[in-house]
């Protein structure tokens, strides 16, 4: 699963959280990796507090009613964002994710762009994937998810700064091949529904899709 979505957060939502990161207190990054990760984790993070608290909910919020983001992750719960900033030199060696973390496990981990890709060089998410390596670097606002599964790190930033917020989800359906399923088949029935209504080979679409949801979904 290598999924992008445009535009999760507006332009105008964009600034001001920049505006309230760049208020914000920020610590090494390592704190919060595992042993193994704090070998090759060399980044910062927002550090906790009232201001980190409503960051979160906030983007927390855009994330989850973003519609493609609940058809194609199916989320049963998120981690607590990160907010995390790379300046020059700072990346992210190749690593895989915790399985579990704060509690849920982690199926697909995801990344939203914060900073306009102009403003910094390097710094790609890099993505081993059975077909080599996929380089992922966004525009503001748009958020990348990948399966927690895979070997990945962050390119060394060269120039400027990456500010991104990171965060994992449990999904109802663990596998990623089930989850790409019901994704197909929920965008086959708005298709079919866009082009002739609510037919009688929609409503099969439907009760097949529920279904089918009904009898992966992990409760
Ligand atoms: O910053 C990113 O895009 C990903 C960071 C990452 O791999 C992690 O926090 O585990
Ligand atoms: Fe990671």
């Amino acid at each position: 699963m290598l999924l992008t979505i445009a535009d999760v957060l507006p332009q105008a939502e964009l600034e001001e959280i920049r505006a309230m990161l760049a208020a914000m207190r920020f610590e090494d990054g390592r704190a919060s990796a595992g042993w193994s990760a704090k070998l090759v984790k060399d980044n910062e993070q927002a550090r906790e507090g009232a201001a980190l608290s409503l960051l979160r909910e906030r983007v927390t919020k855009a994330i989850l009613e973003n519609e493609v983001f609940s058809l194609a992750v199916r989320p049963k719960a998120l981690t607590p964002l990160i907010f995390s900033r790379y300046g020059q030199g700072k990346h992210y060696g190749t690593h895989v994710d915790n399985p579990i973390m704060d509690g849920i496990r982690t199926d697909v981990s995801f990344t939203l762009f914060l900073a306009d890709p102009e403003t910094y060089d390097g710094g790609e998410l890099v993505i081993e994937t059975m077909a080599g390596e996929e380089e992922v670097k966004l525009p503001a606002g748009h958020l990348v998810a990948y399966a927690s599964t895979t070997l990945h790190r962050v390119a060394p930033v060269t120039r400027g700064e990456r500010l991104v917020a990171v965060g994992w989800a449990q999904s109802y359906v663990r596998d990623g091949a089930k989850r790409e399923l019901l994704f197909d088949l929920e965008t086959a029935r708005r298709n079919l529904f866009a082009q002739s209504g609510k037919t009688p080979e929609f409503d099969l679409l439907a009760k097949t899709g529920a279904n089918l949801f009904r009898m992966w979904a992990e409760v």
